[in-house]
């Protein structure tokens, strides 16, 4: 293995990258994976080390057709290297393993991909009283859709009078994910942490402000943080300052904490919210109906389930918000746009 692979191998390269990399047979193009996302300016991590780096005309045509995707942290990316000029070119966005979505603020039709390429995602929520396991629901829903293993975090224990009936509330939620408590504070609980990082995978956190999340990071991150707004010299000699959001660490592993990250939202399919309701979606298939609501229909396993404790009514309830608010509004579209096309049809005759 040559010195760069080594140099990328850290920084999550692997197979599937390499191969659309490779693919694109260019004597110029370097592989480097995004580090910061300015919006105009990216930071990329590469054998070479931290390079500045846009986006040309060309891809941002494509980008605005929706012939590629626009790059993020975390994405692998084919670029060209312009020592000289200190800015270097994206050339393309190698295919994505994974990505987290969120939905733009006010625009429900509109998704925005925060990070990509994350192996691990941590829903962390802090275990106090404003532990709402109505927002984790949600939050796992939005792991199931990215791809990336969910593992859910509860922190602040040091917090927690009774842990074991939390842990066991949460629990239910989620019983084929792993659960973690810890004390950012104490350090209680981090041992356990530790074997969801390294091996070069690369994990995000997503949770509500306050949970935490920060505190962790460094925790975890430790003196890979230190490196944020830190003044380093150029290869032209000048200082600049570098803005991390993918940290690599000196044990290796790294950790992804972008801003986009804090405002994670509600971004449900119906695919995912199937996936994090597994249980009542095992239920439904013993209804007498294919498309029980699980309302009054008659032969309904779901209710029967509740009336023999077998279901927890607040579960069923959080299905059934998140089933009006996902699956439901679609519906309504669909029927919007019938109703549009039937009138421009009556219209045009
Ligand atoms: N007691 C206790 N307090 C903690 C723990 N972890 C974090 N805190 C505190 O909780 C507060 C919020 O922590 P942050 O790490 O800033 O939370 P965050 O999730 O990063 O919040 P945003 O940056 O707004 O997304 C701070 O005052 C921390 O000191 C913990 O394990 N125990
Ligand atoms: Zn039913």
């Amino acid at each position: 293995m040559s010195m760069d692979e080594h140099v990328l191998e850290k920084l999550g390269w692997g197979p599937p990258f390499q191969e659309a990399w490779r693919s694109r047979a260019s004597d110029v193009e370097e592989p480097a994976r995004i580090g910061a996302d300015f919006g105009v300016e990216y930071v990329l991590y590469s054998a070479r080390g931290d390079m500045r780096a846009t986006i040309p005309g060309r891809l941002r045509m494509a980008i605005r057709k929706g012939q590629s995707v626009r790059p993020v942290v975390g994405d692998w990316v084919s670029f060209e290297p312009r020592i000289q000029e200190g800015t270097s070119i994206i050339q393309a966005v190698l295919p994505r393993r994974t990505q987290l979505v969120r939905k733009a603020a006010g625009r429900a039709d509109e998704e925005q991909v925060v990070a990509a390429n994350v192996d691990v995602v941590f829903l962390v929520s802090a275990l106090t009283r404003d532990l709402n396991p109505r927002r984790l629901e949600r939050y796992l829903t939005v792991a199931w859709d990215s791809g990336a293993q969910p593992v859910l975090v509860l922190t602040k224990s040091d917090l927690c009078e009774d842990l074991v009936a939390a842990r066991e509330r949460i629990a239910t939620l989620a019983p084929d994910v792993p659960l973690h408590t810890v004390s950012s504070l104490t350090g209680e609980g981090l041992d356990a942490i530790w074997q969801y990082i390294g091996g070069n995978r690369t994990v995000a956190l997503i949770g509500s402000s306050g949970v935490g999340k920060s505190t962790l990071i460094n925790r975890l991150v430790g003196s890979a943080r230190m490196e944020v707004g830190a003044v380093r010299e150029d290869d032209k000699g000048r200082h600049t300052t570098t803005h991390r959001e993918l940290f690599v660490l000196p044990q290796g592993g790294l950790v992804i904490d972008t801003p986009g990250m804090r405002e994670l939202g509600l971004m449900e399919s119906e695919e995912g919210v199937r996936t994090a309701f597994v249980d009542i979606e095992e239920l439904s298939a013993g209804c007498r109906f294919s498309d029980c609501r699980h309302e009054k229909e008659p032969g309904c396993a779901v209710r029967e389930a509740l009336r023999s404790g077998q279901l927890a009514p607040e579960r069923l309830e959080s299905y059934r918000k998140l089933v009006q608010e996902v699956v439901r509004p679609k519906q309504d579209t669909r029927k919007t746009t019938r109703a549009l096309n039937d009138f421009q049809k009556k219209r045009g005759r």
